[in-house]
């Protein structure tokens, strides 16, 4: 699973004309008024939804602190929100991230696990890889005795369109290290998000 950008030799003019088409196909016409600036928009909205093509995540890891290297407990940063889109219909994916990390000489500051949450987010994606990409990320860059993320989302080709089925979220999780192998460690990370843990 590459991190990186596919690089584009799309224009912005074209990306403004797909949107044109789009409208067409819809039954608008892009004359209109009304829609004149819209092709403009949509690709600015574009920029700001897909930003995260344009980072590398890993990057936001590597300004560790050492003075707090003697701390080995768990860090938890939890209800991180994020706006994400499937990657099979390109409709929101809208939820929360809950990262937890046990460092061993490596702590970052506490807003980069949300920016590294948010650099995959902003990019067509499934669920599944989100969660796993965010933890990949963190353990490759932070070396830490584990890495827990757990991903509780709703999906709106689920909610507005397809099924039609509101209020339902997908809740996925990833351990990695002492999460995976040791029952309390990951007890102890599902309490702290407020998921009562297994026996
Ligand atoms: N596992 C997983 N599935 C997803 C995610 N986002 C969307 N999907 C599902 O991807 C599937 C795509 O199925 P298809 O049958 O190819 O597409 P579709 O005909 O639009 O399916 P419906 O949504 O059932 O109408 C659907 O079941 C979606 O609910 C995700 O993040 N993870
Ligand atoms: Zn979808």
């Amino acid at each position: 699973m590459s991190d990186h950008a596919h690089p584009t030799d799309v224009t912005r003019e074209q990306a403004e004309e797909a949107v044109r088409v789009l409208l067409r196909w819809s039954g608008e016409d892009p004359a209109r008024e009304g829609l004149l600036d819209t092709p403009k928009r949509v690709v600015k909205a574009y920029r700001d939804w897909f930003s995260g093509y344009q980072v590398d995540p890993g990057e936001y890891l590597r300004r560790t602190f050492e003075e707090v290297a003697g701390y080995d407990e768990m860090v938890v940063l939890r209800d991180i929100e994020f706006e994400s889109h499937c990657e099979h219909h390109m409709a929101p994916i809208i939820g929360r991230a809950h990262v937890g990390y046990l460092p061993t000489n490596r702590v970052v500051g506490i807003s980069k696990l949300a920016r590294v949450v948010d650099a995959y987010a902003r990019r067509f994606q499934v669920q599944e890889k989100l969660t796993a990409q965010i933890a990949q990320c963190i353990q490759e860059n932070l070396q830490p005795a584990g890495v827990a993320v757990v991903i509780d989302a709703s999906h709106e080709c689920m909610t507005t369109r397809g099924v039609h089925k509101r209020g339902v979220s997908m809740v996925t999780s990833q351990m990695l290290g002492a999460f995976r192998d040791d029952a309390r460690t990951r007890a102890e990370f599902l309490q702290f998000i407020g998921i009562r843990g297994g026996r």
